[in-house]
C-alpha cells in the first residue's frame, strides 16, 4: 500500500535498549532537546517498542485531527491491567466499541454540564471551608497540600458522595497512593519494553501494581456496598449511584457489571484530583512569581465581584484576565506535558513518512508552548499575548493543548476548568499572599518532577493575609 517506507528521523539507538539510556528524570525536557535537532515528526525507540514523537502545531495536528482515528488507542501496561480491571477504564482503553460506549456514557451521564452544575453547591461550600480555616492563620501554610486536599476532597464528594480520609484507605494515605498509581503508570516500565524482564520485576512495578490494586478494590467494593445498603445518607446523588443506575438498568449496552463501575470510579478519582489540583498550583506559583500580574488580577476581581463579598461562579465568565492567566500557565506548564501515550492501529503515512501499527505516539506540547517560532518571548509569563487572541483551550487550536484534541481529549475539561477557575479566584479574591523568611518572587522554585501528572518539585509556603470587607 506505501510506496514510500521511510521512518521519521531520529537518534540512532543502542541494540535492545534503543534511545532510553538519552533519558534522565525529565523525559518531556529531554525529547523536546532531541526533536530540535530531528524534527517535529521524530521516531525513537523505548526498548523494542517505536516511538513517535509530535513537536509542532501542524504535527500534533496531523495526529490529532487528520489521522485522529489511527491514532486513538491507548498502549497497555501493567497499572492499566493490574488497578484498573484489565483496562476497563475509559483512560487506558483501546480503542473500540467498549471505548466509544463508555465514553459516550461517560461524557452524557457523568461530566454533562448538567452534572457539574448540579455540584455547584458542594463546590461552594468546600471552598468555603478552606477559606474559614485559612483566614484563621497567622503562620505559613502549605498552600499546596491544602489545595491537593481541596481538590481530593472535592472529587470524593463528587465522585462518592462524601469525603474519604486518608486513614479510610491505608496507613499510607488516599492522596499518596494516588500518587503512586500515577508514578507507576507514568514511569518508563522496563518490563513493557523488554517482555523478557517481566517476570524479574526489576523495579518492583508488579508487585507494588498489585498490592494497590487490592487495596483500591477492597476500597471500591466498601464504597459501593456502602451505596447499596445506603449506610449512609446523601443529599444528593453521586457518581456511584449514577453508574450503579446504568448497571442496572442494561444502558450499557455492553457487558456491564461492578469490575466496570469500579474501574471507572478510579478513572475518574486519578483522572480529576491532580490535574485540577497541581494545574492551580502552578498558576499560583507565576503569579506570586509575577506580582503586577497578581496586582492585575485582583484588580479585575475588585471590580467584577468586589471587596464586600467572595466570588460566585457566575462571575467566572465575566473574569477576561484569569481567563488569560489560566491559558499563559497552561502554555508553559500542562500538567500532561506529553498527553497521554497514544497508540496506532493501522499502518499510516503522516507528511510522507511511514508510521508502523502498533507504534506509541507522544505530543509534547510542553516544547510546542514553548516554540520560539510559535510564541514571542516564550519562556516568560505574560497572560496578555492572549489579549485579543481567539486561542481557547479546547483543542481546536493545535499550539495550546493542555486538554489534548480530537477522540481521546479530555472529558472532564469543562469540570476541571470550573474548579480550577473557581478555587483561582477566590484565593487570589480573599487573600494576599506573603511569602515567608524574606523570600523574594525570584526565589520561587519552578522547578518540574516528570509524571503523568507534573508537579513542581516544591511545595508553595506561604502567610494568607485576608483583604476582604466581611
Ligand atoms: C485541569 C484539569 C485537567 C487537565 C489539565 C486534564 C488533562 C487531560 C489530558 C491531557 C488528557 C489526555 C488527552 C490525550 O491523551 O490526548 C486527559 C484525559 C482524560 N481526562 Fe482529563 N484533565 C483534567 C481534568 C479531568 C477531570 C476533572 C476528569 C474527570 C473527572 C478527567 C477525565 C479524563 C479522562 C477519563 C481521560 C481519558 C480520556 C480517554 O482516554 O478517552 N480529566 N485529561
Amino acid at each position: 500500500k506505501f510506496t514510500n517506507k521511510k521512518l521519521p528521523p531520529g537518534p540512532r539507538g543502542l541494540p535492545l535498549i534503543g534511545n532510553l539510556h538519552m533519558f534522565g528524570e525529565n523525559l518531556h525536557q529531554d525529547l523536546g532537546k532531541i526533536s530540535k535537532k530531528y524534527g517535529p515528526i521524530m521516531s525513537i525507540h523505548f526498548g523494542l517498542v517505536p516511538v513517535i514523537v509530535a513537536s509542532s502545531p501542524h504535527a500534533a495536528e496531523q495526529f490529532l485531527k487528520i489521522h485522529d482515528l489511527i491514532f486513538a488507542s491507548r498502549p497497555s501496561n501493567e497499572v492499566a491491567e493490574t488497578v484498573f480491571y484489565n483496562r476497563r477504564n475509559l483512560v487506558s482503553s483501546n480503542y473500540g466499541p467498549y471505548w466509544r460506549n463508555m465514553r459516550k456514557l461517560c461524557t452524557l451521564y457523568l461530566l454533562s454540564n448538567a452534572k457539574i452544575q448540579s455540584f455547584q453547591p458542594m463546590r461552594k461550600k468546600q471552598v468555603q471551608i478552606l477559606v474559614d480555616l485559612m483566614k484563621q492563620e497567622r503562620n505559613v501554610i502549605d498552600v499546596s497540600a491544602k489545595i491537593a486536599s481541596l481538590s481530593a476532597n472535592m472529587s470524593c464528594l463528587m465522585i462518592f458522595g462524601k469525603k474519604y480520609m486518608d486513614e479510610d484507605l491505608d496507613e499510607k494515605g488516599f492522596n499518596a497512593l494516588i500518587q503512586d498509581i500515577l508514578c507507576i503508570a507514568g514511569l518508563p516500565n522496563f518490563a513493557e519494553f523488554f517482555p523478557c524482564l517481566r517476570v524479574l520485576d526489576l523495579q518492583g512495578f508488579t508487585r507494588r501494581s498489585k498490592e494497590l490494586a487490592k487495596l483500591f478494590d477492597e476500597f471500591l467494593e466498601r464504597v459501593i456496598d456502602e451505596h447499596v445498603c445506603d449506610k449512609f445518607s446523601h443529599e444528593q446523588k453521586d457518581m456511584v449511584d449514577t453508574l450503579m443506575e446504568i448497571m442496572q438498568s442494561g444502558e450499557g449496552e455492553f457487558e456491564f457489571d461492578r469490575r466496570h463501575v469500579k474501574a471507572i470510579l478510579l478513572d475518574l478519582l486519578v483522572a480529576s484530583m491532580d490535574t485540577s489540583a497541581t494545574t492551580i498550583d502552578w498558576i499560583l506559583a507565576e503569579l506570586l512569581s509575577h506580582p503586577n500580574v497578581m496586582k492585575k488580577l485582583q484588580n479585575e476581581l475588585e471590580q467584577v465581584v468586589g471587596k464586600n463579598r467572595m466570588v460566585e461562579e457566575s462571575d467566572l465568565e465575566n473574569l477576561e484576565y484569569l481567563e488569560m492567566v489560566i491559558k499563559e500557565s497552561s502554555r508553559l506548564h500542562p500538567v500532561a506535558p506529553l498527553l497521554i501515550p497514544h497508540e496506532s492501529i493501522e499502518d499510516c503515512e503522516v507528511d510522507g513518512f511511514h508510521i508502523p501499527k502498533g507504534s506509541r505516539l507522544l505530543i509534547n506540547v510542553w516544547t510546542i508552548g514553548r516554540d520560539p517560532d510559535i510564541w514571542v518571548e516564550p519562556e516568560k509569563f505574560k497572560p496578555e499575548r492572549f489579549q485579543g487572541s481567539n486561542i481557547d483551550l479546547r483543542g481546536r487550536h493545535f499550539e495550546l493543548l493542555p486538554f489534548g484534541s480530537g477522540r481521546r481529549s479530555c472529558p472532564g475539561l469543562q469540570l476541571g476548568l470550573t474548579t480550577v477557575r473557581l478555587v483561582l479566584a477566590q484565593l487570589v479574591h480573599c487573600f494576599d499572599w506573603e511569602l515567608p523568611n524574606g523570600m523574594t518572587p525570584k526565589d520561587i522554585d519552578m522547578t518540574e518532577k516528570f509524571g503523568l501528572v507534573t508537579t513542581r518539585v516544591q511545595h508553595l509556603r506561604l502567610i494568607p493575609k485576608y483583604r476582604l470587607h466581611i
